[in-house]
């Protein structure tokens, strides 16, 4: 059997789905930068790449070296593509405009060069997130409020992830597709045709250290995940907790669950940990595609109008019975207040 890569998939797509030939090779720009990004996280110490940069992010957080490396690979992969009008990052200020030496394009990308970032020095799994929009017509710089767009606008969105084997997940918008990175071929090679999470499930993601500052709902509902059988929800569940939401996402899309990341009373002024942006709108549209639900507690995500780039939202997502539960759980909290 022939194997198909992402490239002949992306050519089947444009020739048989109408997928524009632009929104096409910007994918694959994004691919080969991550092929980058996969082989500087292999190097390791040995590479000189692990430890902290020694500068802060827009939001306050410590940069590790990768994050930076990360995120100049795919700026410099993507500028000069001739596909974009301008990119955003979970690492950088405010938007970066295509400079004035490239072409320009219709799309916009958006990312998370590298996520995960407490897993880099531990050898732990890492990732990239994207997202691509649409540049608005007419606007041939975008600013910030021409990225402000809801998820559900989204053309593409995926991630890589560097594990054991590196993978690329992709949705165009009809489905989820998976493929791996063959390292002797230095393709990505399609390896998870039409992806399904399973609606009901026996495990869950939360980091639990936090629970004294959760909401009552999740407090409510963590319990009765922790009961078992003998609770209310009828059945044992397992834990896992990656640490790097690509890892945590993956695991969903392979065999189910449910991710939560909510609001809690350590920073009661964020509305949670992850960016809506860069991490829950990607995420949430590739969760969606696979037939599972992605909400903030109250609300589907990919419906949330952004009111800032680097906007912090509660997450739940995967398996949409459970998502279902404890969106219904927040709904029914705020109702009897
Ligand atoms: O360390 P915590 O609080 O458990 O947070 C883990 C979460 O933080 C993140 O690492 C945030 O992403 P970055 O590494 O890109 O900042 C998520 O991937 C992950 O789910
Ligand atoms: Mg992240
Ligand atoms: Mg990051």
């Amino acid at each position: 059997m022939s194997r198909v890569t992402l490239s002949r998939y992306l050519i089947e797509q444009t020739r048989d789905h109408g997928t524009p030939a632009d929104l096409r090779f910007l994918i694959e720009v994004v691919a080969r930068a991550c092929k980058a990004i996969s082989h500087a996280v292999s190097k390791g110490a040995l590479g000189g790449v692990l430890g902290n940069a020694g500068t802060d992010n827009v939001q306050g957080e410590a940069q590790k070296k990768l994050d930076v490396i990360s995120n100049e690979i795919l700026l410099e992969a993507n500028e000069w593509g001739g596909h974009l009008a301008a990119m955003a990052s979970e690492e950088m200020d405010t938007v970066y405009p295509i400079p004035g030496r490239f072409p320009k394009g219709a799309y916009m990308l958006l990312f998370d060069p590298l996520d995960g970032s407490s897993n880099i020095d531990i050898n732990g799994s890492v990732g990239t997130i994207f997202s691509v929009l649409r540049c608005p017509d007419g606007v041939s710089e975008p600013g910030e409020a021409d990225f402000l767009q809801p998820g559900v606008t989204q053309v593409a969105a995926g991630y890589a992830m560097y594990g054991p084997q590196t993978i690329l997940m992709l949705t165009l918008g009809s489905g989820v597709k998976g493929f791996t990175l063959d390292r002797e071929l230095g393709s990505f090679v399609l390896t998870h045709d039409d992806i399904r999470i399973p609606e009901q499930t026996q495990e869950f993601a939360i980091n639990t250290s936090n629970a004294r500052h959760w909401e009552a709902p999740v407090q409510r509902y963590v319990e009765e995940l922790l009961a078992g059988q003998t609770g209310p929800l009828g059945k044992n569940y397992n834990m896992r907790w990656i640490a790097a939401m690509v890892g945590d996402v993956h695991r969903i899309l392979t065999r189910g669950g449910i991710f939560m990341y909510p609001w809690d009373a350590r920073e009661p002024n964020k509305p949670g940990k992850l960016r809506l942006m860069y991490e829950a709108n990607p995420m949430s549209f590739i969760v969606e595609q696979a037939g599972g639900a992605a909400t903030n507690g109250r609300q589907r995500i990919l419906d949330i109008q952004p009111s800032s780039l680097h906007e912090r939202v509660a997450v739940f997502l995967g398996s949409k019975a459970e998502v279902e539960r404890i969106t219904r759980y927040h709904l029914e909290a705020d109702a009897a207040r």
